[in-house]
């Protein structure tokens, strides 16, 4: 064979080689990248078959596009693809989305048996958590949560609040009168944020510790155990850390969460301690006030444990202080409003009528809930800023049928509380605020609305959390008219996801604003004052 011939064979032979080499190597390529994408796209649990699926991303899988605002863009998603339920992958996780007023039901109250646990989250379970062990909010379905909700059940019962009432005789017109001291004749526009904080903080402290924090609005421990616990909720929100739903996050270079998690937890252990010591030495002394903590520890048939009391007290500090106070100040941000000010002149009319007699309404308030338009006004307060947009997740634990679709149990869930409570389906004109529609139609009737959650693992602080909002307003709004600052600049946000100061938050903390009081009698109201202190000063 000539050497042309030869030359031309081995080519001809080589680019053959080459030709498959670079077709394996190809085909080795794309089945990486295809084991690689399955692999991003792997969920801890199966596509769920028959429930609808928005498309997501290798790796992130939703939350890119969720972004800092799960629950407005889950309610857009919802409207856009008219699908009331749908799953999502955040991450590896499998999440389903309920979003309108009737899933909501179907899931957390038809289904209530099923949807009675809580899933675990990496940051929260095993960062946070570690030494003081989890809230009941935050526990998985299992003996010690039933036991630990139990004892928190009947300590907030509504026999059990009423007995607190003097309590918040005593925190309303703490923080009533130092606003009056520092609104000067109504000459000084004031934010009334940390009124209420001091105000939903003592409240949880004495129920749970039979102690409270002394002193100012800037009182040192009061602003820490504030600062820490808000923290701490963030720690908790869904949509707050990624390192949840990425596992590749969580490494110790690239997450900085798991140091600051620990710093807050120290901290947070020490004030736990400090109450704790409080109650304790009260008790040695014999001048301890009855508490849910006294009460467990003096108990010699109480069957919780040492981690199960820390739990109690963990939850009592934490569950008061994150939602009662974004409730109280945007309520008296709306009020405040130019929109607010007829909703004033309602209310206070509606509360002269049933008490007529100067000074009665104060004290009356704390026996009966009699005035009907306040009830009103408090759900409508819990609806339209429904303080937990995406509410505390649940997992189930048994199947789940829907539209002819099984949800396996051991699906997690998250309720779009915010679009639920916005839902125009169920609600009429839902974007706006009106105490009214709770007065005599059928949206006040059954689950008026989605701000306490719903169902088996529902707020067991509603009972509270209403009394307190009724009585805060009430006297408030006998007190005094709160009108618009007058630089616009001061004025609150309205809107129930905008005012957040944190929009990735799980509770809603409002941002920055003033209002004015005028006071409507500053005689009646000086004595009204004065008889509340001679009420409450034995406690
Ligand atoms: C206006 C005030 C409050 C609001 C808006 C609120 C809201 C909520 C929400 C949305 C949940 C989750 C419910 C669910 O998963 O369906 C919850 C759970 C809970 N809340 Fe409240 N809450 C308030 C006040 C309180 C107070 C004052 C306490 C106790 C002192 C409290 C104790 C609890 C507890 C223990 C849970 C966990 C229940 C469980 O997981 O079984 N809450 N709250």
């Amino acid at each position: 064979m000539a050497l042309e011939e030869l030359e031309a064979q081995s080519s001809t032979t080589v680019s053959i080689f080459s030709s498959l080499n670079r077709t394996t190597l190809s085909l080795l390529f794309l089945s990486i990248v295809f084991v690689l994408i399955k692999l991003a796209n792997k969920t801890d649990q199966p596509k769920i078959k028959g429930l609808p699926e928005v498309p997501g991303v290798p790796i992130f899988g939703n939350l890119l596009q969720l972004g800092e605002d799960h629950a407005r863009v889950a309610g857009a998603w919802a409207k856009k693809y008219n699908w009331p339920v749908f799953q999502t992958r955040l991450g590896n996780r499998r999440i389903i989305f309920a979003n309108t007023f009737e899933s909501v039901k179907h899931f957390w109250i038809t289904n209530q048996a099923a949807l009675i646990s809580r899933p675990t989250l990496y940051t929260f379970h095993s960062v946070v958590s570690t030494s003081q062990g989890f809230t009941i909010g935050t526990s998985p379905w299992d003996e010690s949560c039933k036991r630990r909700r139990k004892v928190a059940a009947t300590a907030l019962n509504r026999p059990a609040v009423q007995s607190y009432m003097p309590h918040i005789d005593l925190e309303s017109t703490v923080a009533i009168k130092d606003m009056y001291r520092d609104c000067k004749d109504g000459t000084v526009e004031i934010d009334p944020r940390k009124y209420f904080h001091r105000f939903a903080l003592n409240t949880s402290l004495t129920l749970n510790y039979g102690v409270r924090i002394d002193g100012g609005i800037d009182e040192k421990l009061l602003r820490e155990v504030v600062h820490v616990e808000r923290v701490v909720s963030n720690f908790r929100s869904t949509s707050n850390n990624w390192q949840d739903y990425i596992p590749l996050l969580r490494l110790p270079f690239i997450s900085r969460q798991n140091t600051s998690a620990a710093e807050y937890r120290a901290r947070r252990d020490a004030y736990l301690q400090t109450f704790l010591d409080m109650l304790k030495e009260r008790i040695a002394n014999g001048t301890d006030n009855p508490c849910i903590t006294g009460n467990i520890l003096k108990d010699p048939e109480a069957k919780l444990n040492d981690a199960e009391i820390k739990s109690i007290c963990l939850t009592m500090v934490s569950a008061g202080i994150d939602t009662v106070p974004g409730n109280l100040i945007m309520g008296i941000g709306y009020l405040a409003s130019p929109e607010g000010q007829h909703i004033q002149q309602k209310a206070y009319k509606e509360i002269m009528k049933v008490y007529p007699n100067d000074g009665e309404a104060w004290e009356k308030c704390l026996v009966e809930e009699k005035v009907p338009y306040i009830t009103a006004l408090t759900k409508e307060i819990l609806r339209y800023f429904t303080v937990i947009p995406i509410c505390l997740p649940r997992t189930s634990i048994k199947d789940i049928e829907y539209n002819g679709t099984t949800i396996p149990a051991g699906s997690v869930f998250y309720m779009n509380a915010w679009a639920a409570d916005y839902d125009e389906t169920h609600f009429k004109d839902p974007g706006r605020f009106l105490p009214e529609r709770y007065l005599d139609d059928q949206e006040g009737s059954g689950t008026p609305h989605y701000g306490y959650g719903a169902g088996s693992r529902m707020c067991v602080g509603s009972h509270l959390g209403n009394r307190e909002i009724y009585t805060v307003f009430l006297r408030m709004l006998t007190a005094f008219e709160i009108v618009p600052a007058k630089d616009q600049k001061d004025w609150p946000i309205l809107d129930a996801i905008e005012c957040n100061s944190i929009p990735t938050a799980l509770t809603t903390e409002p941002k920055p604003f003033k209002v004015a009081f005028k006071i409507r009698n500053k005689e009646s109201l000086e004595r009204w004052m004065r008889e509340s202190d001679e009420r409450t000063k034995h406690l």
